[in-house]
């Protein structure tokens, strides 16, 4: 035998008035948004009949008149006194296109701020009904003189402690928050809130709206439309940087009244320069009417809002490089982002984003026509490593370290297969360094060695080799997969036996490549430290060179090193000034 859900009507009017909605501010919007909806309907039959509604405040006591279609006593048996329905439906239980709502449930956000609803209300020339609603769940039908007017007046009493809600300039300040865009005078007391002109209409005030509402001046102003959403809007682009992580909120309106100042989702994440006001037909709300409802019509919303940007941009390359330009100073880093995956925003990077590179500021098709091989380093660290001792070798490289700009450097040769690109490591550009000659080598053999034995406890292996600039004495080389297992080694030092266990299956097996110092044998310095004959000076000098090397790379100073440093600079005073004074 089938049963029936029963329900505890107490729960359920505190569930769907208390705990619905974010703030209690919301009843004027559902009261509004009720009286629209009444005025609708009541248009659909009578196309000429008054718009009007009108809100009074006085002595914690708010009454909201409309001129809409009323309710006859059945329709209140069965609208207004059940949790649910809806007259705003069609017959598949769909909300209906020209209603905004449809749930059935708005009114009784009103016992968030009263205790009992009263509703006076005509239809046609039916008689007029009283209906007295209480937020424990009972109803009263009671009687009284017939209105004038068709339509209908709900009046609230506040509740003990919620009188603010009601008092006459916090109500006014909801009506025009929630209500100024209507298609119906809406007017507080003396105050009428509505009628101002749509911010994206023709010869709307678009940078001032920006202004009052955002708090900002537009970079740009971008009109976007998407009918199969009924959606007209601007997007005002940021005029200064944005964190992508930072969401930013739209302000949304569906059908006209205010859904959300901060809705999000309603552009691709890549959009964080942009915020906009927009205005909805057919999106749909979340029941308590403070977000867009996630469905396919918002998907494809949000790609049609994101392709309009897009286009944007696009013809902003096209027609204005200065401010291309500009806006890229400003919003790279969305853009980057957004070129990882669309081939138009990467060609505009490539075409238009100065990188640094060790031969100035180039663009990626700069460097391309230049140099024909995009050879880049993933790291700031090897940039910075390489960037001087790569340009005295006429070696272009770009500097990759900077947040996307390797992957897209990667990404380029699916842009197109012209683009040559190559991942530049620190030790490639040894194969560039001159062996020394038999002779040099042998005459060097000594410095060689007594070098080595003042870098070995630092685990640092010196070569000699001839290599551009000359101003350069020594250069220190780590490659990535030995810096990788030098921190590997550091962290397992540091680590608990737990986790030093895991961290050594990481570790090669085979002998680890160690640093290097690469002694300039083009330098005269360092052929003059090498011809020296005390072995003490040579170490000062050798230790010396190590520690300027290290600073030059940006390479992190361990505390070995650090001593190292000091000892070496202090020996090599020491000899300077003892040297002067004897
Ligand atoms: N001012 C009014 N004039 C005429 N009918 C009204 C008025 N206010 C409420 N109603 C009737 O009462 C019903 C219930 O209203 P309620 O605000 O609870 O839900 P809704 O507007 O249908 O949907 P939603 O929950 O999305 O707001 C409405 O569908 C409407 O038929």
């Amino acid at each position: 035998m089938g049963h029936s859900f029963q329900v505890d009507l107490r729960g359920v009017v505190d569930l769907l008035s208390h705990h619905l909605y974010a703030s209690p501010r919301v009843y004027v919007r559902e009261l509004l948004q009720n009286a629209v909806d009444a005025i609708t309907a009541r248009r659909a039959l009578e196309e000429s009949a008054p718009a009007t509604v009108h809100i009074e405040c006085a002595q914690s006591r708010l009454t909201i008149s409309d001129s809409g279609i009323g309710l006859t006593e059945e329709q209140v048996h069965e609208l207004l006194a059940t949790i649910g329905r809806s007259s705003k439906r069609d017959d598949f239980g769909f909300g209906r296109h020209e209603f905004l709502g449809q749930f059935g449930i708005g009114l009784l956000s009103c016992f968030l701020v009263a205790d009992e609803i009263q509703v006076v209300t005509r239809h046609g020339d039916a008689p007029t009904v009283y209906w007295t609603g209480y937020s424990d769940g009972r109803y009263e039908i009671g009687a009284g003189p017939d209105r004038e007017e068709q339509g209908t007046t709900v009046t609230l009493h506040a509740r003990r402690g919620e009188e603010a809600w009601l008092a006459p300039q916090r109500v006014t300040e909801l009506a025009r928050l929630f209500g100024s865009l209507l298609p119906v005078t809406v007017s507080v007391d003396e105050t009428v809130v509505t009628g101002g002109p749509l911010p994206w209409q023709e010869g709307g005030e678009r940078v001032r709206y920006c202004q009052e509402v955002f708090g900002f001046t537009p970079y740009d102003v971008i009109e976007l439309d998407v009918p199969e959403a009924g959606l007209k809007g601007l997007a005002y682009v940021l005029p200064v940087a944005a964190s992508p992580s930072a969401r930013a909120g739209h302000r949304v309106y569906l059908k006209r009244m205010l859904l959300a100042e901060g809705a999000e989702g309603l552009l691709p994440d890549w959009a964080f320069f942009a915020r906009c006001v927009v205005d909805g037909t057919e999106l749909r709300p979340t029941a308590s009417r403070e977000a867009l409802y996630e469905d396919s019509l918002l998907d494809q919303t949000r790609e049609a809002l994101g392709s309009q940007l897009r286009g944007w941009l696009v013809n902003l390359s096209r027609q204005s490089p200065a401010r291309v330009l500009e806006f890229l100073s400003i919003h790279h880093l969305g853009v980057k982002s957004l070129a990882l995956h669309d081939d138009e925003m990467l060609r505009l990077v490539a075409n238009w984003w100065p990188m640094e590179t060790n031969m100035g500021r180039l663009t990626l098709s700069e460097f391309q026509q230049r140099y024909e091989v995009i050879r880049y380093c993933a790291t700031l660290d090897e940039f910075r490593q390489l960037a001087a001792v790569a340009a005295a070798q006429r070696l272009a490289v770009v500097n990759g370290g900077y947040t996307y700009d390797s992957e897209l450097i990667e990404r380029m040769p699916s842009l197109d297969p012209a683009y040559l690109v190559d991942r530049m490591d620190p030790s490639d550009i040894t194969t560039r360094f001159h062996l020394l000659e038999k002779a040099d080598s042998q005459a060097m053999q000594p410095f060689a060695a007594a070098a080595q034995r003042a870098l070995d406890r630092l685990g640092c292996e010196v070569v000699l080799r001839g290599f551009d600039p000359v101003t350069l004495p020594a250069l220190y080389l780590v490659d990535r997969d030995a810096t990788f297992q030098r921190h590997l080694r550091e962290t397992r030092e540091l680590a608990d036996e737990e986790w030093a266990g895991v961290l050594a299956a990481f570790e090669s097996s085979t002998t680890l490549e160690r640093p290097q110092l690469v002694f300039n044998h083009r330098n005269p310095l360092v052929r003059r430290i090498a011809s020296l004959s005390d072995e003490r000076l040579i170490e000062l000098a050798v230790e010396g060179l190590y520690g300027q090397a290290l600073l030059l790379g940006h390479h992190p100073l361990r505390p070995a090193d650090t001593a190292l440093l000091n000892r070496s600079f202090l020996g090599l005073l020491d000899r300077a000034v003892a040297g002067d004074s004897s």
